[in-house]
């Protein structure tokens, strides 16, 4: 019998998701997520999509103190429904892995030089890399034969050109220290241009896209018949976007001022940066339903957080459009993307002379669907498009192993 089965780990700072996929199908036998990694009280919610109790939620709320802990109750939870880490059917573990840096533009089955690497990229991913190491650490020791696979968040971004991926700063420092931007969710814009393109009825060559990732963390990138050609993302997962926690874009003369005005250690803006700034940091709240409730409630400092969220945003929209100079689709995706109409609405508003516009009834639709939601008269479509890394992930780490079989 040949494995077809592949799980996929997505591991973030304080949570992991999770997917069991056949791949002669593509059908999920499995998913789940463990929240709240670290915290006083972690929440496993598994689903088995399989059997007689598909589609029955099990939730345990107890304490994860890491990823390693969190990974094995996930073993446990699958190995009750007969999908353990032993089964003969699994042919690899796919990792989500969020930097690659510039080795990596494929997705790479995990060696002990490869992992070494990955860990030498922690500085520049440190909410993310660590996670993702010991997610791979601890599937390695659960199935020590089978092969685990890489797939980068930074790999579709690869192909940005020269002139897009470079600061403007002192050549010879940049290089000395690999200071570039390097981009991330490159597995998710990949995944939504494409699908982006099949829901426009075309190949992702014959058209230009602008992905808006819109999670906890949150990204835009431009994409120019199938290739990256700009993104948001910088040298680590910071700049850009307003996100849940981070600030994105900052003159980082911010910096300095912290330090030598405020005293603080490099540190604690860090934190600051990456943990205490945007949504919350604007509205102590990152959550867009919060917010949107709020706002309802006319609670003006969560309206200035959705304003400045909103205003960063078409900024992007605007700056990718000239990037591309002709754009036929902006896709939404992600948790926000995907659910937050009042977003979609707020970020195309008065981009008419771009070509942009949203229908109100097809924005309220609620869908796990692909659709567009400009009216006909738009010269270009808007759409939601749900994103499914894991999925990808599942095809990319499928490929290969069977690539070297
Ligand atoms: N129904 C909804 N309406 C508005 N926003 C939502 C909804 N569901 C989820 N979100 C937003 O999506 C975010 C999570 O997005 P997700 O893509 O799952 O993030 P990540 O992968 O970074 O954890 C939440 O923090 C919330 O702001
Ligand atoms: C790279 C990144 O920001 O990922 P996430 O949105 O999962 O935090
Ligand atoms: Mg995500």
């Amino acid at each position: 019998m040949t494995p077809t089965r592949i799980l996929v780990l997505n591991s973030g700072s304080s949570s992991l998701k999770y997917q069991l996929l056949d791949m002669r199908d593509h059908s999920r036998l499995a998913l789940g997520l463990v929240e709240k990694i670290g915290e006083q009280t972690s929440a496993l919610t598994h689903t088995p999509l399989l059997g007689e109790d598909a589609g029955k939620k099990r939730v345990h709320e107890t304490r994860f103190a890491d990823h390693d802990e969190a990974l094995q109750a996930v073993a446990l939870e699958l190995a009750a429904d007969g999908l353990g880490l032993d089964s003969p059917e699994l042919a690899a573990i796919g990792h989500r892995v969020v930097h690659g840096g510039l080795r990596f533009s494929a997705p790479t089955v995990v060696t002990d030089e490869v992992l070494a690497e990955i860990e030498r990229l922690v500085p520049v991913a440190p909410l993310h890399n660590p996670a993702n190491i010991t997610g791979i650490k601890t599937a390695q020791a659960l199935r020590p034969d089978l092969p685990q696979v890489a797939v980068f968040d930074t790999a579709f971004h690869t192909t940005m050109p020269e002139y897009a991926a470079r600061y403007a700063i002192d050549v010879e420092t940049a290089d000395a220290h690999r200071i570039r931007r390097y981009g991330f969710h490159g597995t998710s814009h990949a995944f939504v241009s494409r699908r982006t393109a099949a829901l426009l009825g075309k190949d992702p060559s014959e058209v230009n896209v602008i992905v808006l990732h819109l999670g906890n963390g949150a990204s835009a990138s431009a994409v120019a018949g199938g290739r990256c050609v700009d993104t948001s993302m910088g040298l680590t997962p910071l700049e850009g976007l307003v996100m849940g926690t981070r600030s994105g874009d900052l003159d980082p003369a911010v910096i300095f001022h912290l330090e030598r005005v405020a005293g603080m250690s490099s540190e604690e803006i860090d934190t600051l940066l990456n943990k205490k700034s945007g949504l919350v940091g604007l509205c102590g709240e990152n959550d867009m339903r919060e917010i949107r409730r709020r706002i309802d409630e006319g609670d003006k400092q969560a309206e200035l957080a959705f304003e400045i969220y909103i205003h960063r945003l078409k900024k992007y929209i605007g700056a990718y459009s000239a990037v591309l100079g002709k754009v036929d689709a902006v896709a939404f995706t992600a948790g926000v993307g995907e659910n937050a109409a009042p977003v979609r609405e707020a970020a195309v508003t008065g981009l008419e002379e771009l070509g942009l516009a949203v229908d109100a009834t097809l924005n309220s639709v609620r869908s796990d669907e692909p659709r567009i939601i400009s009216p006909e008269y738009a010269r270009v479509a808007v759409a939601v498009v749900p994103t499914d890394e894991e999925l990808e992930i599942a095809h990319q780490a499928y490929d290969l192993v069977r690539e070297s079989d």
